[in-house]
């Protein structure tokens, strides 16, 4: 039996729903909206998996599950050395989110990296503690900045609302998922560089799953 990891709930879940209506494939809730069991018709010997998109990469890594469908934000972020846990079988086309550097927009004089980099370092020097950053991204924030060598920072954790931290004073800047913009600008911040990351929804393998020749043919029967 293929298990196929999918979003339980929302936006995500649905279009990923769409996507495999569009090759044949219908997936379903088995029940009522509260009842995280799935069913698959149009294909043998899957059985679908209702998990949180954020759980997916550990799932895939595991091998716990076969294929599974989440944001690419999402697999570089938890899975270190990405590339030998999962391989990329179709980016899906939906879901498309951009992990941005945020700033408050009354920074008039921070239009860029360089400004936000001595930012920091005078924020260091006139407040005695590192300017923060609030995400939920740690690890692509983290080799981000040390790629880009801005060194004075430290990262304050946000599982959610992190646009809310400047505001709330637990923050001076943010690193989030951003898609059309809205959010950033009702918090009165500004996009402050190109892009850390271009997320979107992919369908994923797990190398640790085995099972490759039914995977393979699954992927057949999907077209891929
Ligand atoms: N506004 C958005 N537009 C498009 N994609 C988004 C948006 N916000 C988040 N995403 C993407 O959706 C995926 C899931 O996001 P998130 O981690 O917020 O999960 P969630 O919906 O809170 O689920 P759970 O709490 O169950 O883990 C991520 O890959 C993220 O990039
Ligand atoms: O650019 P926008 O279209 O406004 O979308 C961006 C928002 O969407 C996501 O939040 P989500 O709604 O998933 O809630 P969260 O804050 O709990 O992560 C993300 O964390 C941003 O807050």
């Amino acid at each position: 039996m293929i298990r196929l990891g999918v979003p339980s709930k929302g936006r995500l879940m649905e279009q990923t729903f769409d996507w495999f209506a569009e090759r044949g494939v219908r997936l379903s809730r088995a029940g009522s909206d509260r009842e995280y069991a799935g069913r698959v018709e149009g294909a043998e010997n899957v059985a679908l998996v209702l998990l949180s998109a954020g759980e997916i990469p550990r799932e895939l890594r595991a091998g716990r599950i076969h294929l599974g469908v989440t944001g690419t934000d999402l697999i570089r972020e938890k899975l270190p050395g990405w590339r030998s846990h999962v391989e990329e079988l179709a980016p899906m086309g939906f879901g498309h989110a951009d992990l941005i550097l945020a700033v408050p927009d009354c920074w008039a004089d921070c239009e860029g990296l360089d400004d936000f980099a001595t930012i920091a370092r005078d924020f260091r020097a006139e407040h005695g503690f590192r300017l923060r950053i609030a995400t939920k991204y740690h690890r692509l924030v983290r080799a981000w900045l040390s790629a880009e060598e801005v060194a004075d920072y430290q990262l304050v954790d946000s599982q959610g609302a992190t646009e809310g931290t400047v505001a709330n004073l637990t923050a001076e800047a943010i690193a989030d998922i951003t898609s059309s913009g809205e959010t950033l600008r009702a918090n009165h911040l500004k996009i402050i560089s190109t892009p850390i990351l271009r997320s979107q929804a992919t369908l994923l393998r797990s190398v640790a799953a085995g099972d490759a020749d039914a995977v393979q043919a699954f992927a057949d029967r999907l077209g891929l």
